[in-house]
């Protein structure tokens, strides 16, 4: 991916910001613009009696299937505000397991490898194929998995949807270049999917599109269960919506064995906080999770300040002189040539930040610090200021690249909170007015922290005066102490 910018001690370029992509990570959701048969009422409470048809049927598909005990359930499907949810029909204390769904009922790789088309999509990437089987599961009118696949959203607020004028609010943010990058990525696998398995197995597959393979795409993203490459839908623990006042760290699920005498697994699913009969049953999906994240994954936002984030991307350039060296520290360091340190607002900077910056930024008279005597000491050394130039280099490079990217914004923090006290905002449009002012605070953050800085230079401890106080020839007061003669 192309890095945010990229500092030298010669040279200081900053490019656009773009952010690694991370696939599938915990559990997901999507928001309540689905466009789906039923339809999504903004209620106070639950809605329990009016289910449209295809959620009854799939509901009874789910009894039928035996694993929810039909005269007492758990729970219940519901329209919530976040579309569907899961309602408690009892009280459930804290941790308390809310449904335990077995394998059959589960939707992954494994269910994709004992299908018809299990033989042709063993290459894939496990989303890919999980992609192509609801594809083709959707195609099949008598398809087993009819009554669930009828209640998957269309579409959600992922911004992965968005039209290109509802994108244009992105305009100068992390997450517009993301959502590019993510599209193009699913683009340039279904080519390849379709090369390699869709064309040459006509028989097996409906017609196919890019669209159908996005739409695929963003069901996984929103409501696939994932522990590094495990992907699992689990209908209908996959209806669980997200709290955002939940913010316990525990585990909402867990995958277990289903019994001393079975060799069959559970998808177990507790509630982590009280809920009381006829509340909607809700998790947290994930805390570690951006706004620009959750934008993209599931299509809402939190209106929590450290949601907000902004990526930089710190880059050793190639043409330096001293690049290798740099690299060789770096990578002693757990870094490489292309860091990215996530700042989030209302946080201090992560704390290897500043020794990134002044290694990228080391040059002139501190380059002696690069030298193989000093390999073992100097990222230590680089926690603290090295040399006024030094320091004064990382502010200048970081505050023109907040005013860089702040100037690609098409409208101010004021601009975006004026549009916010509006009523009745689009969900679209008030997601990206949430990301775009967030970013912009965080950048403004960063540049305020960099601001600070340059004024404190001057009043700054440097690697030589250390190294004299540490020798013992600097005074108290800072002064230096010569040799008195006898
Ligand atoms: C795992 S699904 C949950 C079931 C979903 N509500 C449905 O109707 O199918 C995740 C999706 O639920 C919606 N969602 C979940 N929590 C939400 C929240 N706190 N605010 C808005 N939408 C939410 C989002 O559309 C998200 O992509």
């Amino acid at each position: 991916m192309a890095s945010l910018f990229s500092l030298s001690s010669s040279s200081s370029s900053f490019l656009c910001s773009n952010k690694s992509i991370k696939l599938f990570s915990p559990p997901t959701r999507t928001p309540t613009f689905c466009s789906r048969s039923f339809s999504v009422k903004s209620l106070s409470s639950p809605e329990t009696t009016t289910l449209s048809p295809t959620v009854q049927s799939f509901w009874r598909w789910v009894c039928d299937k035996g694993v929810i005990p039909t005269k007492s359930p758990p729970v219940k499907p519901a329209v919530v505000p976040e579309g569907l949810g899961l309602v408690a029909q009892r009280d459930f204390s804290r941790n308390e397991v809310v449904l335990e769904i077995p394998s059959r009922l589960w939707i992954n790789a494994d269910t994709v490898a004992a299908s018809e088309i299990g033989k042709v999509c063993g290459g894939l990437k496990p989303w890919a194929s999980i992609a192509l089987f609801l594809i083709r599961e959707k195609s099949r009118e008598d398809s087993p998995w009819r009554s669930y696949l009828d209640i998957l959203p269309k579409i959600t607020n992922s911004t992965i949807f968005w039209s290109e004028e509802e994108l244009s609010e992105l305009q100068g943010t992390q997450l517009l270049s993301t959502t590019l990058g993510v599209k193009e990525y699913v683009q340039s696998e279904f080519l390849k999917v379709e090369e390699e398995v869709i064309l040459p197995n006509k028989h097996l597959f409906p017609s196919i599109t890019p669209d159908d393979f996005l739409w695929a795409f963003g069901i996984l993203r929103s409501r696939a269960f994932s522990r590094g490459q495990n992907l699992v839908l689990v209908p209908p623990a996959d209806l669980i919506n997200h709290s955002p006042s939940i913010t316990t760290e525990d585990y909402a699920w867990e995958i277990k064995g289903a019994g001393l005498f079975s060799r069959d697994l559970l998808f177990s699913l507790r509630t982590p906080v009280f809920v009381k009969a006829g509340e909607q049953v809700l998790i947290q999906y994930d805390l570690g999770k951006s706004n620009a994240e959750f934008a993209l994954d599931y299509g809402f936002i939190e209106p929590k300040p450290e949601r907000n984030t902004y990526t930089l991307t710190l880059e050793i350039s190639e043409s330096d002189p001293f690049f290798g060296d740099k690299l060789d520290i770096a990578e002693s360091n757990g870094q490489g040539e292309t860091a990215y340190f996530d700042i989030c607002l209302g946080c201090p900077l992560p704390p290897a930040m500043l020794q990134y910056l002044r290694l990228v930024a080391l040059g002139g008279t501190d380059a002696f610090l690069l030298e193989s005597v000093f390999r073992n000491t100097v990222w230590g050394h680089l926690e603290l200021p090295v040399s006024r130039a030094n320091e004064e280099l990382i502010c200048r490079v970081v505050r023109d690249a907040c005013r860089t990217a702040l100037s690609s914004y098409s409208t101010t923090i004021e601009e975006d909170e004026k549009i916010r006290e509006g009523r009745n905002l689009k969900p679209r449009l008030e997601i990206a007015v949430g990301i775009r002012a967030g970013e912009k605070k965080v950048l403004e953050q960063i540049d305020g922290i960099f601001k600070k800085r340059e004024l404190e230079l001057d009043g700054l401890e440097y690697y030589q005066e250390r190294r004299l106080r540490d020798l013992g020839l600097v005074g108290e007061q800072g002064e230096i102490i010569f040799w008195e003669s006898k």
